[in-house]
């Protein structure tokens, strides 16, 4: 925007008269002052302040003036002792720091003119708004230079006011000795020997250190103060810690000016940049000390009689009450409401902060501002009131919005079709937290501090928590007057940007995290600032009035000649003409409505007899006109039934806004929507046109080839499914012929071991009745002779030399057979089952399947049995002569050796002793049982 290319103006909207000592310098050469008048303020003016340039914002200090001091050249040296975390000590009487005053509330300002009622130019309630307007032709150039450099310009275009959050930004105090924290550009860590638990990490929307102020106005209030001057309200507020330079970061000092002061000369910027607008500003000052409210800019004596009061305004707004507001004109005007505010202040020296600020500190703009008339090139602007004298109720009064509900005092007025932006600017120093400390007052002090602070705290979480999870939860606003002065802001219509200060010293570890944990909190606060507007309704009803006024001209013409022209006129024509002087009539009862409507809003509660038609029946009218007005009342009624109709079709078409958009805003949000919707269907027939088909083309392509293969794999799955499920059956018919397998072939093997003894019986039976038989043929000299093998070729028998019986013959035959008969072949086991016959092929293991079991395990089974058992297990020949090797099977190898002694020695096999033996040491006992009274037979 090149600003010195505009045209200058005749008589424009700069002050027309001095205003105040602090008016610029195009004021002070105005007509309107006299050189006797100038002098006379500047009598009332310090000297100091005459010859102050932009830099010297600070005020003088209050109750416990001392002077600061910073000077450029030990901003680079160590500038801070490190702060305690907490008191470790009380402080000697005496010592060097200057003492606290025992009353915060005798403040010094109250002793400075400037504070003096008469002094206070600006407190300008009768001070007719329209002549303190500010523009950029007002401002001086020498207010706003020096801030527009590169870096600047820069952070211009970063806009965080734009969005819905709030913007959080930290400053780490500069210190001399170590840090606790490491910080990067949005992230800052606690290093880890400083905590027991986690390593503790927050991130930010900025972090930033060292001394310099201009970097920290650019970051983190630049945008803010550009949104307020937009027509959004806008917070910009300090937290931290008690000596972390939250004064130093709102108010600075020469040097380094804070925030406060650079906004300032931004708004003046601004202003300078912006020619087609010109602007009303209001100043305020107040403080929050112990829970009550104190005016700064009012004298001392008279803000400590009547505290400021909070009262409900319109919805959440908020009424203070008395409280002085200051037009301002200049950056002068603001330095020295600043000063006088500041001087105000109550501070105090604590155990941590020489300056320590005992209240939570609040500097507000009210910004109203519209179109310059002259920008506009606006007809009406001069239009004079109207011929009744009356002034629209409505536009007359106050401006709504912040501006009106907080404190009576001048408004700008909507204007010649202009309509009046109002927005405030709050710039907040809060009092730092603390800890008790050894002064009663500054004790007391530090309760109301913490107890406001800890309900900000409460507040911010609630409403950080509501729009987390979409809750309603009540917010105890009402708990603080600070939380309660801030309810409009927080509730959303405002734009924010906190700055929380940080003192990075590792005893100051705990403070410092609440404070961030507080910082994390807030930036979770959904915010949703919306610009006020107020219409101009003033210069349309004038023009409405202005038209109607021509229009009953030209009837009042037309009727007058109507009687001398009708007669050269044709039906025809005089048709035409009726229908003429008709529509002359509705316009005018169209626009006596409009009227009607917009007084109607302010007037109607001081009229109730008002009729509530607003059409005037005119009893002087002629039968012909009256015919026409009832020929053309009935054309508009019909005319506006088919509008009404078209109207609610419109209406229902219309797209839905939300409740909450204002109701200037409407038309443009459904102009807007209306658009979007537009280029939508021209994107969706676009869509459908172009690329529809062939997408659809190629969806059914894939479609077809792969409704094949998936109808395939899903036979094979059925087919799958269903073998697996024969699969099972199977297997459970297996496993039951299994079991009964088993039960089968362990029933077969119970009956196959007492086949085995039946046998073994059976064959004992049959061997001693042989033995017996043997023995008794013999006694009974019947036993054949023997007949040795060397002698049979002379001797042997035939059927003609039969062999003779001899006594002992036949126990000598059975003999020589036994000799004889090593050699033959008995079968000393019981004949082996086979393998599918043997129980023992089943798995005994305990799994439930039954399983084939191998050969081998049969025979470790055998080799496992005792020893006694495996001689039991013997079974005997079939063959009688096969007794005696069975025998020997029976008896161990020493038995064995001991009975083929005597086998050489008798010459005849005879049972060996063991047989005879009774008791668990006999082998055979098993087998002979009782039976063993056989007697061996003797030679
Ligand atoms: N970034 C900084 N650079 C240089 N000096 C600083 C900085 N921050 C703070 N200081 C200095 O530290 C001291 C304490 O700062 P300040 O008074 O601003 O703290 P505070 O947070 O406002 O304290 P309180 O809550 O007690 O009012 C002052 O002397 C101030 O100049």
């Amino acid at each position: 925007m090149v600003v010195s290319s505009t045209p200058a103006r005749a008589a424009p909207f700069t002050p027309k008269r001095l205003l105040s000592s602090m008016s610029s310098s195009s004021s002070l050469s105005s007509n309107a002052t006299t050189s006797s008048d100038l002098s006379a303020r500047l009598a009332r003016t310090t000297p100091s302040l005459l010859s102050s340039t932009h830099k010297k914002y600070k005020a003088p200090i209050s109750s416990e003036s001392r002077t600061r001091t910073f000077t450029k050249t030990n901003l680079h040296k160590p500038l801070l002792a490190p702060v305690p975390a907490t008191p470790s000590r009380p402080r000697t009487p005496g010592a060097a720091r200057p003492r606290t005053p025992g009353t915060p509330g005798s403040r010094k300002g109250a002793e400075s003119p400037s504070l003096m009622p008469a002094t206070s130019e600006m407190d300008v309630s009768n001070v007719d708004p329209e002549e303190v307007l500010v523009d950029f032709q007002s401002v001086e150039p020498g207010d706003i230079s020096g801030e527009l450099d590169e870096a600047w310009l820069r952070a211009a275009t970063q806009d965080h006011g734009k969005e819905d959050k709030v913007m959080v930004s930290i400053r780490i105090r500069p210190t001399d000795g170590k840090s606790a924290w490491t910080a990067s550009a949005n992230t800052l860590k606690l290093d880890p020997t400083y905590t027991k638990t986690a390593a503790q990490s927050f991130n930010f929307d900025s972090i930033l250190t060292g001394t310099p102020n201009k970097p920290i106005y650019s970051t983190v209030a630049r945008s803010h103060v550009h949104a307020a001057m937009e027509g959004f309200n806008a917070v910009i507020f300090a937290y931290g810690q008690t000596a972390s330079g939250k004064t130093f970061t709102l108010t600075g000092d020469d040097a380094e000016p804070g925030i406060i002061p650079r906004a300032m000369r931004d708004v003046f910027g601004f202003i300078r940049r912006t020619p087609e607008r010109e602007y009303l500003l209001r100043c305020s000052y107040l403080e929050i000390y112990n829970e009550s409210i104190h005016d700064l800019l009012a004298p001392p004596s008279s803000a400590a009689k009547n505290p400021v009061q909070i009262q409900g305004g319109l919805g959440s707004e908020v009424v203070l009450t008395p409280l002085r507001e200051e037009v301002v004109t200049s950056l002068k005007g603001v330095k020295e409401v600043l000063r006088r505010g500041e001087g105000n202040r109550r501070t105090a020296c604590t155990d941590w902060n020489e300056r320590s600020s005992r209240s939570h500190s609040v500097f507000r703009m009210v910004i109203e501002s519209r179109e310059r008339a002259d920008a506009r090139d606006d007809e009406d602007d001069d239009v004079p009131l109207p011929s009744n004298g009356r002034h629209t109720p409505g536009a007359r009064s106050q401006t709504p919005g912040p501006g009106r509900s907080q404190t009576p005092g001048p408004r700008l007025q909507a204007r010649g079709g202009r309509s009046v932006q109002t927005s405030v600017l709050s710039l907040i120093d809060l009092a730092g937290s603390e800890k008790a400390t050894s002064d009663k007052d500054r004790t007391r002090e530090g309760k109301y501090i913490n107890t406001s602070l800890l309900t900000l705290g409460s507040v911010i979480g609630t409403l950080a928590d509501n729009a987390a999870k979409h809750k309603t939860d009540h917010v105890p606003y009402r708990n603080s007057k600070l939380t309660r002065m801030l309810q409009p802001s927080l509730s959303g219509n405002a734009r924010i940007s906190v700055i929380c200060t940080i003192n990075p010293d590792p005893s100051a570890v705990s403070e410092t995290t609440s404070t961030l944990q507080f910082a994390k909190r807030i930036k979770n606060v959904q915010l949703n600032a919306q610009k006020k507007e107020i219409v101009d309704t003033d210069a349309l009803i004038e023009r409405y009035r202005k038209e109607i006024e021509d229009l009953k001209k030209r009837l009042a013409e037309r009727e007058a000649e109507a009687p001398v022209r009708n007669r050269r006129l044709s039906t025809r024509e005089q048709v035409d003409e009726s229908k003429a002087m008709k529509d002359l009539n509705t316009r005018i009862q169209q626009l006596t409505k409009l009227i009607l409507t917009s007084q109607t809003v302010d007037e109607i509660k001081g009229d109730e007899s008002r009729p509530a038609s607003p059409v005037k029946i005119d009893f002087d009218m002629s039968p012909y006109q009256l015919q026409q007005e009832l020929l053309s009342a009935r054309l508009t009624l019909d005319s506006q039934a088919t509008q009404i109709l078209s109207l609610e079709a419109a209406l229902d078409a219309r797209p839905p806004l939300p409740a909450s958009a204002p109701e200037n805003e409407k038309d443009r949000l459904i102009q807007e929507q209306s658009k979007t919707i537009r280029e939508l269907e021209i994107v969706v027939r676009g869509y459908e046109e172009n690329l529809g088909e062939p997408l659809r083309a190629v969806r059914e392509d894939v479609e077809k080839e792969w409704e094949g293969k998936v109808a395939e794999e899903v036979r094979k799955r059925e087919e799958k499914e269903r073998w697996a499920g024969e699969l099972v059956k199977q297997l459970e018919k297996e496993k039951k012929v299994r079991i009964q397998l088993f039960f089968v072939v362990e029933a077969g093997m119970l009956m196959d071991g007492y086949i085995v003894v039946q046998m073994r019986m059976t064959l004992e039976e049959e061997r001693r009745a042989l033995a017996a038989f043997v023995s008794k043929f013999d006694s009974l000299g019947l036993g054949l002779s023997s007949m040795p093998a060397s002698s049979s070729s002379t001797t042997s028998t035939s059927k003609l030399r039969p062999p003779m019986p001899t006594l002992g013959g036949a126990s000598a035959a059975y003999a020589e057979r036994r000799a004889a008969g090593h050699s033959h072949d008995i079968d000393r086991t019981l004949p082996t089952l086979t393998e599918a016959e043997s129980p023992l092929r089943m798995d005994m293991t305990g799994n439930s399947s039954v399983k084939l079991k191998p050969q081998h395990q049969h025979q470790i089974l055998l080799e496992q049995m005792p020893e006694e058992e495996l001689w039991s297990d013997v079974s005997f020949g079939e063959q009688q002569d096969a007794f005696q090797v069975e025998v020997e099977l029976l008896l161990p190898e020493k038995e064995r050796e001991r009975e083929r002694e005597r086998e050489k020695i008798f010459g005849v096999v005879g049972l060996p002793d063991a047989i005879g033996r009774k008791g668990a040491g006999s082998p055979v006992r098993h087998v002979l049982g009782d039976k063993e009274n056989v007697a061996p037979v003797k030679l």
